[in-house]
């Protein structure tokens, strides 16, 4: 072999290599995106039509914002502080990912007194988290008006709230997740009301949740849309 087609040989793997990552990062991708906002539009909605005064309160916010515009843009969202309130409690209480992605520890560590050793498979439990009442007030009450005047982030620096996960393999679709389902939930409550059919009543609501990739509703959400204009 010569000396070229050695470097042929080794560019070959690497290339390989790399559309081997390239093929995983689109993987996770495309498993990652979709399930996991659709399952938080579909609990939002959950919420929204269980608690009518929270649906109101939004839908308020969102016309007053947009009134006749059809197209919504940043700067909109921006001044929808209760819409974002609303999909932060969401994530809080239906975090799609419950215990995150689990990690190995690569070394002996101590964690707050307790020992972890090299090779623990580490899970961490981002939902019994979001529900501690030694940080959460009436943790298991929908209520986002908690969020309006509270500095706890989903970024990864506040712990007490973590649906994305937090650090080095904390989610990278962070804001491409926000910002789609805040501008679908937008345009959802701008132009439609949301209820239950056959005139249903919030009680009679199923709030149990199917474990697989990510918490969806054990029974998928059945909704009647009413547009705004009828
Ligand atoms: C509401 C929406 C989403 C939630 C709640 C969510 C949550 C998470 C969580 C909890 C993790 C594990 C983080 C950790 O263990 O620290 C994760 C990882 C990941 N997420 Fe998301 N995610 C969402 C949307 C998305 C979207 C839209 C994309 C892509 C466009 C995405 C791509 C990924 C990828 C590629 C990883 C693996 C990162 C790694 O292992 O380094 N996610 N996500």
């Amino acid at each position: 072999m010569t000396e070229n087609s050695r470097w042929k040989h080794s560019d070959a793997r690497l290339l390989d290599q790399s559309i081997l990552i390239c093929r995983k990062i689109k993987q996770d991708t495309i498993t990652a995106g979709p399930d996991t906002t659709s399952t938080v539009l579909e609990w939002t909605f959950t919420e929204l039509v269980k608690h009518p005064r929270v649906q109101m309160k939004v839908q308020d916010e969102v016309r007053m914002v947009l009134k006749d515009k059809q197209q919504i843009n940043q700067d909109d969202i921006d001044n929808m502080k209760y819409l974002k309130a609303v999909l932060k409690e969401t994530l809080r209480l239906h975090p799609p990912v419950p215990t995150l992605i689990p990690r190995v520890a690569r070394q002996d560590a101590k964690v707050m007194g307790y020992d972890v050793e090299k090779g623990t498979r580490v899970f961490i439990n981002g939902w019994a988290i979001a529900r501690d009442p030694k940080v959460w007030d009436d943790p298991n009450e929908f209520r986002p008006e908690r969020f309006l005047d509270c500095t706890i982030d989903f970024k990864g620096h506040d712990f007490d709230l973590i649906p994305f996960g937090a650090g080095r393999r904390g989610c990278p679709g962070i804001a491409f997740a926000m910002t789609t389902m805040e501008s679908l939930l937008a345009n959802l409550l701008h132009k439609f009301d949301w209820e239950l059919p056959n005139g249903g009543k919030e009680d009679d609501l199923d709030m149990n949740e199917q474990p697989g990739f990510s918490i969806r509703k054990k029974v998928p959400l059945l909704v009647v849309a009413t547009p705004l204009s009828l």
